[in-house]
């Protein structure tokens, strides 16, 4: 299947372009204000007292910048970052192995942290409260436990599904961070940011225009601009100007309100064949040959945050927003 320009998610040849495009520091990164300002005070406050930051949860929708705080983060209090996912850890052995090579304040990111199996959870628990590890040594009645020190560090969870996280170890971190979609304003400065590393020139309308259709998410934004920076060396003189960027977008199906042709599909659909709902996810599923959690978890949530489909008891519903949008006329609907 051919990867998805609008999806939040990062796709498999990305990484190494986003690393290029990556924020440093605190300054540098934009948007995210409460946020900022949190963790501004509390890092600061850890340095006076000379301790490690507290355990940071960060929470939101993929291609927000989780990773990238964990890495301002490990910069702002001068100690090296660490970084693994739930999902690479499979044994007990391989948390320890990594929790007693840190160095004293460091920070261990470990991204998509629901994703943890439970025995490996367990290790976590006096390791982030009390800095130790229970190691069992020898087996059957010979066997007993021992404790190991370990410096103090920083763990920097992430996560798309705090919900996904279980309640202890939830508990455990002390600073709990929720990422926001991102306003049209800092979408368009991060495209601004983006461009002068790149050493392109662009129209600060030319940058409205492809932040408004980045579905508030960074990663979709700085993907956006790579694509259309194709177009302006090819079809112009390399400067992404306001006329040039429509007409990429416009090749590339993005439309101004940065919906594609899955999202045309789904809504479309759901109002020539359901009467604009209410319809069951699995009735809708089947209509469109979908899983029931790739709508879930991948379609839905940005026609939601915008307003264009609701969840209701009996099923979705889409909204006369979105009747509008794809120039369907609701009062004949109803
Ligand atoms: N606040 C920001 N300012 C500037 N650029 C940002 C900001 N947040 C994210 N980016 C850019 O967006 C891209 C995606 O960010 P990142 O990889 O940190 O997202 P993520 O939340 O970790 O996503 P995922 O949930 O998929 O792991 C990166 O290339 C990064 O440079
Ligand atoms: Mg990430």
């Amino acid at each position: 299947m051919a990867e998805r320009i609008m999806a939040g998610e990062v796709s498999s040849n990305e990484e190494q372009f986003e690393l290029s495009l990556r924020p440093q520091r605190l300054t540098q990164y934009i948007g995210q204000q409460q946020v900022k300002e949190n963790l501004q005070i509390f890092i600061e406050a850890a340095k006076l007292r000379q301790e490690s930051l507290d355990h940071v949860l960060l929470y939101g929708p993929p291609g927000l910048g989780k990773t990238t705080l964990a890495a301002v983060i490990a910069n702002e209090m001068d100690v090296n970052v660490r970084m693994t996912s739930g999902p690479a850890i499979e044994r007990p052995g391989d948390l320890a192995a990594i929790l007693s090579s840190l160095e004293p304040g460091d920070v261990l990111f470990i991204d998509e942290i629901h994703r943890l199996p439970r025995a490996i959870e367990e290790v976590l628990y006096p390791a982030m409260e009390d800095f130790c590890l229970d190691i069992v040594v020898g087996k059957g009645p010979e066997a007993r436990s021992i404790r190991l020190d370990l410096p103090p560090f920083t763990l920097v969870g992430a996560t798309t599904r705090a919900g996904a996280l279980s309640a202890p170890l939830r508990d455990r971190f002390g600073v709990l961070l929720r990422l926001e979609y991102y306003d049209t304003a800092s979408l368009a400065d991060i495209v601004t940011r983006s461009a002068q590393l790149f050493e392109v020139i662009i129209e600060e309308i030319a940058a409205q225009e492809m932040a408004k259709r980045s579905r508030g998410t960074p990663r979709i934004a700085n993907r956006l601009l790579k694509r259309v920076r194709d177009y302006a060396q090819v079809l112009g003189n390399g400067m992404i100007t306001e006329e040039l960027a429509k007409q990429a977008l416009e090749l590339l199906q993005v439309d101004p309100r940065g919906l594609d042709h899955i999202d045309h599909k789904l809504v479309t659909n759901m109002i020539e064949r359901f009467r604009g709902g209410p319809v069951g996810l699995d009735t809708l599923a089947a209509s469109i040959g979908e899983e029931r959690v790739t709508i879930e978890d991948v379609y839905e949530p940005y026609l939601m945050q915008i307003g264009f489909i609701q969840r209701t008891p009996r099923g979705r519903i889409v909204t006369p927003a979105a009747y509008e949008h794809f120039g369907y006329d609701y009062a004949q609907q109803t």
